[in-house]
């Protein structure tokens, strides 16, 4: 049985996972640093494979409190893949790394398609060689594209609306694909908007360009911004800014460590929304960080930003009634909290 303390464990019962090592691909990235933590923490043995493009070092030290083997290896090296997957032989891989910027995928879509599609054809490819069966997978609710209903249950249509979220569909296309033909077992997640830091404030968010709400909102109340711009308050809400699902960074990682878990032990397909099903406007999150920080948060309204859908809220309970999950750190308040703590902690990130 896995263990797990008690601040980072969303839920009392987690299933039994083999011990085998597991690769965390993107391991050094926001994210990825959270699930390493719990993965460590539950006793499993971690290979973290980072090209350290928009990760950190520290992220992935002090995630794994100096345990994991960081391996600095790009995913679309074939060699060095498969030499690190011969000498580890992991027992599973979970795959958060991949470009993520709505904005840079429209402008350098060529970018997105090599790292985010090609790369992880070569890592399948290196996995089947290997005789590696098992991949939890990193998807997003971008992969659905403009709602056409409200909340989007995995049944929405997956009509994808900028280069990012078509190359996130085409990955699980291709790892259902390779689950059909060769027996791959795999869950892919989707996320919608990943939020928070961890509890004890030592990992969290550092994206260098910062483009997230909630960091950005932080960093002004901290000072060092001036204001948050709002994109655009004529959308059809309640109060005309976008709504979103935000969801806490360590929930979404307990939702991987039960995902590998039912797929090692022989589940072959898990498909899988995380969200909360609650959705808060932008105007709504600047006034809860106010509260929270206790600072005035300057905010000023300017245009739509390009590929913003109105709503993006999750719906259904499959995750739950799938993987047993809860959300137990998702209360937007919490996760504002959470934030701020590593952001008050951590100015400059990860930065020395
Ligand atoms: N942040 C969100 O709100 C969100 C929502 C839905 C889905 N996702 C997905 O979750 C995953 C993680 O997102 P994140 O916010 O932690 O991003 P991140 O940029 O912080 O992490 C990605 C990690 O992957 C590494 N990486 C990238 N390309 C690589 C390559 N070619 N070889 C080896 N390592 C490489 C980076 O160095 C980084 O450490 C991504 O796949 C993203 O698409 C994120
Ligand atoms: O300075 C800012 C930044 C953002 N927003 C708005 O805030 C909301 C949230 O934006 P952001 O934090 O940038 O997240 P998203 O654009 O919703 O995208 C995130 O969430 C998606 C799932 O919803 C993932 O697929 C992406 O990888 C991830 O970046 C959106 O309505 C933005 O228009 C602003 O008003 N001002």
């Amino acid at each position: 049985m896995l263990a797990m303390s008690a601040s980072e464990a969303p839920s009392d019962t987690l299933p039994s996972i083999p011990t085998g090592p597991v690769v965390v691909a993107g391991g050094a990235g926001y994210i990825g640093s959270h699930c390493v933590r719990q993965l460590v923490d539950a006793g499993v043995e971690v290979i973290v494979l980072d090209n350290l493009s928009t990760g950190h070092l520290p992220a992935a030290e002090r995630a794994s409190r100096g345990k994991a083997k960081v391996e600095r290896v790009d995913l679309g090296d074939p060699a060095a893949l498969r030499e690190l997957f011969e000498r580890t032989k992991p027992s599973g891989v979970i795959h958060f790394a991949a470009k993520c910027y709505v904005g840079e995928s429209v402008t350098d879509p060529a970018k997105y398609y090599r790292e985010n599609v090609s790369y992880t054809l070569e890592l399948l490819e290196v996995m089947r060689a290997t005789g590696v069966d098992s991949i939890v997978f990193s998807s997003t609710c971008a992969t659905y594209g403009e709602p056409v209903e409200i909340p989007m249950t995995e049944a929405h249509p997956q009509s994808p609306i900028n280069p990012y979220g078509r190359t996130k569909l085409h990955m699980e296309h291709m790892i259902e694909d390779f689950a059909h033909a060769y027996g791959l077992r795999f869950a892919a997640l989707r996320y919608f908007n990943a939020a928070g830091a961890s509890p004890e404030g030592d990992i969290g968010e550092h994206h260098e360009p910062e483009t997230h709400l909630i960091p950005l909102v932080l960093q002004v109340a901290q000072g060092r911004r001036e204001k948050i711009m709002m994109f655009g308050e004529d959308y059809p809400t309640r109060d005309g800014t976008c709504v979103r699902d935000y969801i806490h960074v360590v929930d979404l990682a307990d939702a991987h460590l039960r995902a590998l878990a039912q797929i090692q032990q022989g589940a072959d397909r898990i498909v899988c929304n995380l969200g909360t099903g609650t959705g808060y406007t932008v105007r709504e999150l600047i006034e809860l960080a106010r509260e929270v920080t206790g600072h005035a948060v300057p905010a000023e309204v300017t245009g739509r930003r390009e590929g913003d859908p109105a709503q993006l809220v999750s719906g259904g309970t499959r995750a739950r009634d799938v993987l047993g999950w809860e959300p137990k750190r998702s209360e937007l308040k919490t996760i504002l909290e959470d934030a701020w703590r590593w952001h008050q902690g951590n100015p400059d990130g990860y930065r020395a």
